[in-house]
């Protein structure tokens, strides 16, 4: 992708695809059952607001995330936007083929570089995670369905603390020989800095192409724009957040929202990178989904403006 060169800053891509990851990691983690409606809702907004990439639900056991248990309405209800992909989390065949049942045109697998989280999160080692994402990239192989990958805890896990970038590197190197055409680095419980996350980065780029990264960054110890920036700084043009900052994982413990979304738009817009969000219209996707949950933001672009 072509460089646009920023004073004393360095060099940055000249756009950015973000990916929406409000609605699945967002909403995944709360206790109460958000309504279908509520949901269809927040990412037909979001396809307003122009997002490219829009993670939808996951179809994973409504027994481990009960809160996605009505991900086949979800994903039927929208609306689908034409250039705007809705990716799917799914954990192993059974949730691929519901999800294409579903109508999903894209579905994401997702593995760590944790065995401890492997185990909290999908019941299985990180061996038997790739076996299960084997059989769904032969699946959709076939099926002619692009698979985006996650790597999760690649700064850090709940269980085991220190993950090394060699971990990472493997994991990751062996779900984009699978077949992985983009993968997503997951600092799960957002303890990243940008010195780690430059290291992380730089064995994954010996292995995986950087044009094939993208990174997801947690927003628990204030760290996320930090971190996606040294990201970008380093090519990284995939950048994962959640509107409003919603967001975690129900298996990991002490993980809190992502990176807001408004808040990335807003730094990229001033760095003269192009996104295609309409900032407006993703504050109001925003506002939506607070007053649905009852919370407050916590995306600070959008805390400030509600102050203007
Ligand atoms: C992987 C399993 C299913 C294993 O769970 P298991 O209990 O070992 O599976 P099982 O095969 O024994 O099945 C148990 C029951 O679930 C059913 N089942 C089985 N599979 C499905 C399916 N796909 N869809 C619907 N139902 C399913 C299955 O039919 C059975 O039902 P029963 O016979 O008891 O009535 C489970 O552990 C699971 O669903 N885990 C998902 C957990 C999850 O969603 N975590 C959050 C996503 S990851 C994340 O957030 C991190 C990320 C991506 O954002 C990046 C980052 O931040 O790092």
């Amino acid at each position: 992708m072509t460089q646009v060169s920023t004073f004393s800053l360095g060099t940055f891509p000249k756009q950015v695809k973000i990916v929406e990851v409000g609605a699945r990691d967002g909403l995944q983690n709360e206790k109460n059952i958000v309504s279908t409606s509520t949901k269809i809702k927040l990412i037909d907004m979001l396809s307003e607001a122009g997002l490219p990439v829009i993670e939808a639900t996951s179809f994973v056991s409504p027994k481990w995330v009960p809160q996605m248990a009505d991900c086949a309405e979800v994903l039927k209800g929208i609306q689908k936007f034409p250039g705007i992909n809705y990716p799917v989390l799914t954990p192993n065949i059974k949730g691929f083929q519901a999800a294409v049942a579903a109508g999903a045109k894209e579905v994401t697998i997702f593995a760590a570089a944790s065995e401890q989280f492997t185990k909290k999160n999908t019941n299985c080692s990180i061996d038997e995670c790739l076996q299960r994402s084997d059989d769904i990239f032969r699946a959709a192989q076939a099926a002619g369905i692009p698979v985006r990958g996650y790597v999760s805890c690649v700064l850090g896990c709940p269980y085991e603390g220190k993950i090394s970038p060699a971990k990472v590197v493997e994991v990751a190197k062996k779900i984009y020989s699978m077949g992985c055409y983009e993968i997503s680095l997951g600092d799960t419980i957002g303890v990243g800095t940008p010195g780690v996350m430059k290291d992380m980065l730089s064995a994954v780029m010996h292995e995986v192409p950087v044009s094939a990264l993208a990174v997801h960054c947690h927003d628990t110890y204030g760290q996320a724009l930090a971190n996606t920036l040294m990201a970008l700084q380093m090519g990284v043009s995939v950048v994962d957040s959640s509107v409003a900052g919603l967001g975690g994982c129900p298996y990991a413990r002490g993980a809190s929202g992502n990176l807001a979304t408004e808040d990335l738009v807003y730094m990229l817009s001033g760095l003269g990178i192009h996104t295609g969000v309409n900032l407006q219209k993703l504050l109001e996707a925003g506002t939506f989904i607070c007053q649905a949950l009852n919370r407050k933001t916590s995306s600070k672009v959008a805390q400030a403006a509600c102050k203007l």
